[in-house]
């Protein structure tokens, strides 16, 4: 049976990037036989457009109702003046609670090619393939109380909630602990155990589940230091297992070992694994319109989606290599040109991966 792909491109950059995404799940389908079928929904701003809301119901409906859901970006200034409850950024987040998507696998990977891109020296980042798995459906995000109130004084007061259960740091630690057999066996927790108790309680219970996997080696570290870490010698680490907050921030700053934002791709998987797959990275509004964004990270975000929702690891492999092929030409958007490179626009780069699509 095929399988049903939601596509939701969104704002900002999001349809360039989406478009390029689609070229190639066509041609996967009729060159490949890749079973799969496409429907597309509004999310984000251009939903609230439409509707006066940023996650219409048939959109979560349609979303339910997929296989696998592939994301553009939500949000830019048009939309900044309007209250959090309704703006793009809270479509998203209402898809990943809605879909229960609370495992974000996002891998920073250097392409060989990329070395000149990387913000850090060539040996600091070589072979560098590290993966941080951020907790999505809980934490700061979602904790109540939130809003802002008013003291009996009249000043006024901002308040969020960082909240995890038991159970929902256990079952991301597992996940953490799972690919970690499959890669390095190594797993870096981090927390902020030192200052606040939610984490402390993250801690433990990243022991008590490493206990089922005495093959992986479990270590701790302070965000901070998991900061400087990751652009001091980046390859210390395999998996990285954080909560909802640190993992956007740490994962932006992984980015750019790899050379850009542009090239992070991400999953985000539900207990029955259904997946998003989306790029790291946001609507970009400074180039939006322009055709310059790279649309790798997106590219990248269906080989992820080829391999965990769509069982077809070898249309996954044939994605990766293509991406590889093209970087080998010299094929570079603006985010990650370097000397001896050629510039090409986003509708360039996407055209040059799907003619290197081979058998
Ligand atoms: N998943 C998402 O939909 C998502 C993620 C992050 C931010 N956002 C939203 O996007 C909007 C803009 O946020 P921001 O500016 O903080 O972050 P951003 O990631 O959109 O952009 C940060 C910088 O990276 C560059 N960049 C991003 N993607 C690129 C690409 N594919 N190719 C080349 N350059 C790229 C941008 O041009 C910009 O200079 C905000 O409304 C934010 O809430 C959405
Ligand atoms: C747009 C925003 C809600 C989102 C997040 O903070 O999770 C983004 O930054 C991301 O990394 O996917
Ligand atoms: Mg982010």
């Amino acid at each position: 049976m095929s399988k049903k792909i939601l596509i939701l491109a969104g704002d900002g950059i999001g349809p360039e990037i989406v478009a390029e995404a689609v070229k190639l799940l066509v041609a996967l389908r009729d060159r490949f036989g890749v079973d799969l079928e496409m429907d597309e929904a509004l999310v984000g701003g251009a939903a609230y457009d439409a509707t006066g809301h940023p996650l219409p119901p048939e959109t979560l409906a349609a979303a339910r109702a997929s296989d696998a859901i592939l994301l553009g970006a939500v949000g830019g200034p048009k939309w900044e003046p309007l209250p959090i409850a309704v703006r793009p950024e809270k479509g998203l987040l209402g898809l990943r609670s809605g879909l229960g998507l609370f495992a974000n696998l996002r891998p920073a990977i250097l392409y060989p090619q990329l070395a000149a891109a990387s913000t850090l020296k060539a040996e600091v980042v070589e072979g560098l393939d590290i993966l941080i798995v951020r907790e999505l459906t809980g934490g700061i995000y979602f904790g109540e109380p939130r809003g802002v109130d008013t003291l009996p004084s009249g000043e006024r007061r901002g308040i969020n909630t960082l909240v995890y259960t038991e159970s929902e740091i256990r079952r991301i630690c597992r996940v953490a602990f799972e690919v970690a057999m499959q890669r390095n066996r190594r797993v870096c927790s981090v927390d902020k155990a030192n200052v606040l108790e939610c984490t402390e309680l993250w801690r433990e219970i990243a022991i008590e589940v490493g206990r089922d996997y005495p093959d992986v080696t479990l270590s701790h570290m302070y965000v901070d230091n998991a900061a400087m870490q990751l652009v001091r010698a980046p390859k210390q680490f395999d998996v990285l297992v954080t909560d909802n907050m640190f993992g956007d921030i740490l994962s932006d700053a992984a980015a750019m070992l790899t050379g850009s934002i542009g090239m992070l791709p991400s999953a985000s998987l539900n207990a029955e694994r259904q997946g998003m797959y989306e790029p790291i990275h946001g609507s970009a509004p400074d180039i939006a319109g322009q055709g310059v964004a790279n649309p790798l990270a997106t590219i990248l975000s269906v080989a992820m989606m080829l391999r965990y929702s769509l069982d077809e690891p070898e249309a996954a492999g044939r994605v990766e290599a293509a991406v590889g092929r093209v970087l080998d030409l010299g094929l570079r958007t603006g985010d990650i040109l370097s000397p001896g490179t050629r510039r090409v626009g986003t509708a360039e780069m996407g055209d040059a991966v799907v003619a290197a699509l081979r058998d």
